[in-house]
């Protein structure tokens, strides 16, 4: 998602000046500068029509409104950006609080969600007509006829999203739950344009209420974001280059050094002279995270098992000082050009660019100290960007997309030495909010691999990831991992997960152990293979799909199947035997 391919055409507006703080710790004399910038958008601002209001929603309006006339100076616009970090964390702290807080109404009164914010126009619902629900039949009849009209799926959404709300009080007497659900998925995937799989899917992700503002968010596009290429830039003489050509802009905020939120432009910001140069990547915000969780250092060598276009790569090796080496990795070809012209672009001279399918790692090479998985995903994270995922991805894609996943995570693993005197350690993320590809591929790798662990990300921010998702039950040090939302941190969705490598348990074979045990000294063999291999024959229809969907792009005949792949009815197909 990183790359030339954002929409710059948006990027539209007046020339201004600005003085951003130092990146480093110079001392500047403050300024007053004859600057005023657009407020940030609250995060609710631009979404089309809101299905529910919700206390976040206010909260977010007010403080624009104390912000849009401050004017900037080099010390203020620090102070800018740790409220706006301040606003952003308050907001989600909020939007769990009433989270929970529905919840725990819910539970009192026997329902999964209390109606907090949904039973504003009390008992009737909205307008005075009395809400019924469609029973089936009267569904099918709708579908026939076509469909029914925007207004009323928006009615009838706000009405499930209030009963579910309180169901105890407000449901019609012998409907069951699961009939309001029904038709509130019906309702999102018609009014969303989504298929019926995946709004379901999405869907069940969230508390009722939570999961509209996740759908909104999908409708509205993320901020866009730069990154400074340390390598040949500093942040603030580029925001200054930047802004004498007419880019509004700020920085994103305190957990980053090296990022810019464009506003508005009078340029393209994909074809400025600073961009050509290879001062700045254009990159999603969501995307510097897993980087910052890696941490790689000078001197390192470090793998990128999934990398182009590189906008993770050129980060890495901005952070290494171009010293030690990047391995940068990516199976398609055709990608690897762009990652190419990027790491040239930028000037990094510590990467290495090679197209391997990562499941031939550590084969190729191992021995790294540090090495992240941007791992091939849905992107259930970035629809915002790509609405094509809102219809193409089916219940298979999922199966196949998280084995993949896992087989990729333990030859990412095994890549790892736990030998590194400043390293070892993997990230493994994805641009997907669905738990299949994030907690479910993690947990398999701690049941996998014994020898890993999952250690703190380190980033400032983020949900937990689940222990437990609808009854399955994962590693509780899976809370240690982070999920991020679109409606939560106006960011793409994202998922980060940190493991440290260490030394693979010393085991002892039968013979070794009756040795041992007469009094046999230094028997311990140290394991050198994977310990857990995959099993060539439980995965051989996997393996197989994969391979005809290759062959099939690649518009050759592909092999016939022996097996129909099992599609998991809620089990885990790569689950250890
Ligand atoms: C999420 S994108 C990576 C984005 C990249 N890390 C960045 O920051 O610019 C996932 C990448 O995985 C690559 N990929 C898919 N299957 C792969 C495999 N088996 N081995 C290695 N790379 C693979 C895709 O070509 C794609 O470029």
């Amino acid at each position: 998602m990183d790359g030339v391919e954002d929409d710059d055409d948006l990027l539209r507006g007046p020339t201004q000046e600005l003085e951003l703080g130092s990146d480093d710790d110079e001392e500047e004399e403050e300024e007053e500068l004859p600057v005023k910038l657009k407020s940030k958008k609250s995060k609710q601002a631009d979404r089309p029509l809101k299905i529910i209001p919700t206390a976040s929603d206010a909260s977010s309006e007010e403080s624009d409104d104390d912000n849009e006339d401050g004017r900037v100076t080099m010390k203020n616009i620090e102070a800018r950006s740790r409220a706006l970090d301040a606003k952003a964390a308050r907001e989600a702290e909020l939007d769990i609080e009433e989270m929970q807080q529905a919840a725990l109404a819910g539970e009192e009164s026997g329902d999964d969600f209390a109606d907090a914010d949904m039973d504003e126009e009390g008992e009737g619902g909205e307008g005075s007509e009395e809400f019924v629900l469609p029973t089936a039949e009267q569904r099918e009849e709708e579908k026939t006829r076509g469909g029914p009209d925007v207004h009323t799926v928006q009615r009838r959404m706000r009405e499930c999203v209030r009963v579910l709300g309180n169901f105890k009080r407000l449901a019609a007497k012998g409907r069951p739950r699961a009939e309001y659900i029904q038709q509130l998925i019906s309702d999102i995937a018609s009014y969303y344009g989504y298929n019926d799989f995946l709004a379901e899917k999405l869907f069940q992700l969230f508390p009722v209420a939570e999961a509209i503002e996740f759908f909104e968010a999908n409708e509205v596009p993320r901020p866009v974001t730069i990154r400074t290429n340390t390598l040949r830039a500093r942040r603030r003489d580029l925001a200054q280059a930047l802004i004498n050509r007419g880019v509004n802009l700020e920085p994103i905020g305190k957990w980053t050094n090296v990022g810019l939120q464009v506003f508005e432009s009078s340029v393209p910001i994909g074809a400025t002279p600073e961009y050509l140069a290879g001062h700045y990547m254009l990159q999603a915000a969501s995307s510097f995270l897993p980087v910052i969780a890696l941490g790689p250092q000078p001197g390192e060598r470090v793998l990128d098992m999934a990398s182009a276009p590189g906008g993770k790569t050129t980060h890495m090796a901005a952070l290494m000082q171009n010293t030690g080496v990047v391995f940068a990795n990516d199976a398609n070809k055709a990608r690897v050009k762009s990652l190419t012209a990027n790491v040239h672009r930028l000037g990094c001279k510590n990467v290495v660019v090679c197209s391997y399918d990562g499941r031939e790692f550590p084969k190729v090479i191992g021995g790294f100290d540090r090495v992240l998985l941007d791992a091939p995903c849905s992107g259930t994270g970035v629809i915002s960007k790509d609405a094509s995922v809102k219809t193409n991805k089916s219940e298979r894609d999922f199966t196949l997309l998280s084995h993949l996943q896992k087989q990729l995570i333990l030859c990412a693993i095994d890549s790892v030495t736990p030998d590194s005197k400043t390293g070892g350690y993997l990230v493994y993320s994805t641009c997907s909010v669905t738990v299949d590809e994030n907690e479910a591929v993690v947990d398999y790798a701690l049941r996998k691999r014994p020898n890993v662990k999952l250690v703190e990300t380190g980033l400032e921010f983020g949900r937990p990831g689940y222990t437990s998702y609808r009854g399955k039950t994962f590693s509780d040090k899976l809370n240690l991992t982070r999920r991020f939302y679109p409606h939560v941190h106006n960011m793409d969705g994202f998922y980060v997960a940190k493991f440290k490598v260490e030394k693979r348990a010393k085991v002892k074979s039968d013979k070794e152990e009756t040795a041992a045990g007469a009094g046999g000294a230094d028997a311990d063999v140290e394991m050198n293979e994977p310990t857990f291999p995959f099993n060539e024959d439980e995965d051989r229809p996997y393996i197989e799909e994969n391979e005809r969907r290759r062959m099939k792009a690649k518009s050759r005949k592909a092999p016939p199947q022996t097996k129909p792949v099992p599609v998991a009815a809620g089990g885990d197909p790569a689950a250890p035997s």
